[in-house]
């Protein structure tokens, strides 16, 4: 029995496999990953032991003519190679996102189970197709662009010893600043903005930029204020170990992919939320309004984000810290590895 888990392209589509993995190694069963050429799925995957292989595919999605004929025969040819790979007693799990697509299509034509799961609350161009195909359908959310009423609403899968972080009630002022797995230049150019008026209020910030964001960001602190790393302030291009970071942070500053909010939600820190703008169907929206809604933290749009507006929410969250963290404390946690495991059949 082997199980294919495919999918990435970002760090969003590809942790809730490794989270999926973490559980099916100790079940004895085997697993290969199949994701994309980009350097961040290699870059996620190359430390772990779990064997992968990188398909070469572009997404087929919202670019010119002759764009899309190039994608679709990069495509064409990397369902042949995987038809080579992927057996007919595979189970083939699609974790959405260009890079699943390939790896799905060879699986539909080598009539293999076929599951699906879907981690934002708008589901995305490549599981829509799929879903008619698939045996079972995992939700993070509730989805809100489609009928799926057999969907098994499993939470995101998060990988072990996010979970068990405890809420923090006597805090100090760490701030954590995460951009997502690709970092967001909006969010840095906010952080530059509002760097002083934190400072003043005694938050100390570890910011997170992303890699191809780095040189610019620490430049933009660099001629605003002088200098950029001290006391108060610590830059890096990626967090490794996120379960440590989230652990040091009393309050944290997102963009609202699916994995970045299940997981702050579960190491239970307040959180003001940043969503993509252009995220298809605006989905990271409705990602972190699901967070808001449960009064967990905030969202604030890209429109609303003022250094004046972000410097507000991000105090009020510490002003009333104690009534956030009895809230997060009692977050019902979904095990959403165990429950798909169990629903793909693996007790
Ligand atoms: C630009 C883009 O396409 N964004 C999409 C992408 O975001 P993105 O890849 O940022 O997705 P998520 O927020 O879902 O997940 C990010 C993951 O990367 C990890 N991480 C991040 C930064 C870091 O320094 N270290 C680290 O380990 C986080 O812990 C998390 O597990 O996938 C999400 C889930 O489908 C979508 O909602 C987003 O719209």
């Amino acid at each position: 029995m082997r199980v294919v888990l495919a999918g990435g392209g970002t760090g969003g589509h590809l942790y809730p496999g490794i989270a999926i993995a973490e559980k099916l190694e100790r079940k004895k069963v085997d697993i290969i990953f199949m994701v994309s050429d980009r350097t961040v799925d290699s870059k996620i995957l190359s430390p772990l032991h779990y064997p992968f292989i990188v398909q070469h595919v572009t997404p087929v999605k919202g670019k010119g003519f002759l764009y899309k004929i190039k994608s679709f025969s990069k495509l064409s040819v990397q369902v042949l190679k995987n038809m080579k790979i992927i057996k007919r007693s595979d189970k083939v799990l699609l974790l959405g996102g260009f890079a699943s697509a390939a790896a799905g299509l060879a699986a539909l034509l080598k009539r293999c189970e076929i599951y699906v799961h879907e981690q934002n609350s708008v589901m995305g161009f490549a599981n829509r197709f799929f879903v008619k195909f698939a045996k079972k359908v995992f939700v993070s959310f509730e989805i809100k662009n489609m009928e799926i009423p057999e969907a098994v609403l499993t939470g995101n899968p998060v990988r072990e010893g996010i979970a068990e972080i405890e809420p923090k009630y006597e805090h100090s002022r760490h701030l954590l600043v995460l951009g997502g797995s690709q970092g967001s230049r909006f969010i840095n150019r906010l952080m530059i903005e509002s760097f002083e008026r934190l400072k003043k209020e005694g938050i100390e910030i570890k910011h997170q930029t992303g890699s191809m964001l780095y040189n610019e960001t620490v430049e933009g602190y660099k001629s605003k204020y002088g200098v950029c790393e001290g006391e108060n302030l610590e830059i890096t291009d990626y967090v490794n170990d996120i379960q440590d970071a989230l652990k040091w942070s009393d309050a944290v500053v997102s963009r609202a992919g699916s994995g970045s909010v299940y997981e702050i939600m579960y190491a239970k820190r307040p959180a003001v939320f940043i969503p993509l703008k252009l995220a298809a169907d605006n989905h990271q929206y409705f990602n972190a309004k699901f967070f808001e809604e449960h009064g967990y933290g905030y969202v604030l749009t890209e429109d609303e984000a003022t250094p004046e507006n972000f410097c507000k929410k991000i105090m009020s969250l510490f002003k009333n810290y104690n009534g956030f963290s009895r809230k997060l404390a009692s977050v019902k946690r979904f095990n959403a590895s165990e429950i798909i495991l169990s629903e793909m059949g693996f007790v």
